[in-house]
């Protein structure tokens, strides 16, 4: 992995946000579509805010998360509406948005169609995730039933996941499609996370599941 420092936050947002939309848009210079993924939670908003007026073809871009909190779109910890108020709005609304969840009460029960719409987009073209202190990814969570599949190298698109401590069922892709993107970017900020990180790069993915998506990434931090 390569690692950027930033002086704080509002950098971090501005140069990572260019170098997405450079990458997007080199992704389209070659195919007809580009496919990227994005995460949720508390970190990416600040990147969606100056990325979302960025100059490229959106209307060849399909976006969809890194992983879903089962929960209805107008749900406050929604990660669905976070990208459509922070990322899906300005330029790239005309983006094509690929949900990872659908009206149902368990993933199992729709994950069969979740996975078709996204199947023939892959792989993935641009990757920006995030990491929790506990060093997950996605919502490939330590100690999560379905962690193992999650992480094996034949694995589904998507896994459902049950994890200790998370109030919702969730919805992740699962490592290998995520570790298979053609360009891989992480994101973090504080002090607890780049310790994390650090000493994720010598642990085991079933410990630290952001290790099994550092090879090959750019990892951005700020204070
Ligand atoms: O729950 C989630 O956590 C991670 C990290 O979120 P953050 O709030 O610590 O930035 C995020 O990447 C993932 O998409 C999200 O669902």
């Amino acid at each position: 992995m390569s690692f950027v420092e930033y002086a704080d936050s509002e950098m971090l947002a501005i140069a990572v946000a260019n170098e997405l939309a450079g990458e997007l848009k080199a992704a389209l210079d070659h195919q007809e579509r580009a496919v990227f993924v994005v995460p949720g939670g508390t970190t990416p908003g600040p990147i969606f805010d100056d990325l979302c007026d960025a100059e490229l073809d959106w209307s060849r871009v399909d976006v969809l998360l890194s992983d879903e909190r089962w929960l209805p779109e107008a749900h406050i910890r929604s990660n669905s509406r976070l990208i459509r108020e922070r990322l899906l709005t300005g330029r790239a609304a005309k983006a094509r948005y690929l949900p990872l969840y659908a009206r149902a009460e368990t993933p199992e029960a729709v994950l069969a169609e979740l996975e078709a719409n996204i199947a023939p987009n892959l792989p993935i073209s641009v990757c920006l995730l995030g990491m929790g202190a506990d060093m997950h990814t996605a919502s490939i969570f330590p100690g999560a039933d379905n962690l193992e599949e999650a992480l094996a190298p034949r694995a589904p698109i998507l896994v459902p996941m049950r994890a200790p401590n998370v109030p919702e069922v969730r919805v992740t892709l699962s490592a290998h499609v995520l570790d298979e993107a053609l360009c891989k970017h992480i994101v973090i900020t504080g002090d607890q996370k780049r310790a994390a990180i650090e000493r994720a790069r010598y642990m085991r993915p079933v410990d630290a599941p952001i290790a099994a998506v550092l090879s090959g990434a750019t990892v951005h931090w700020a204070p």
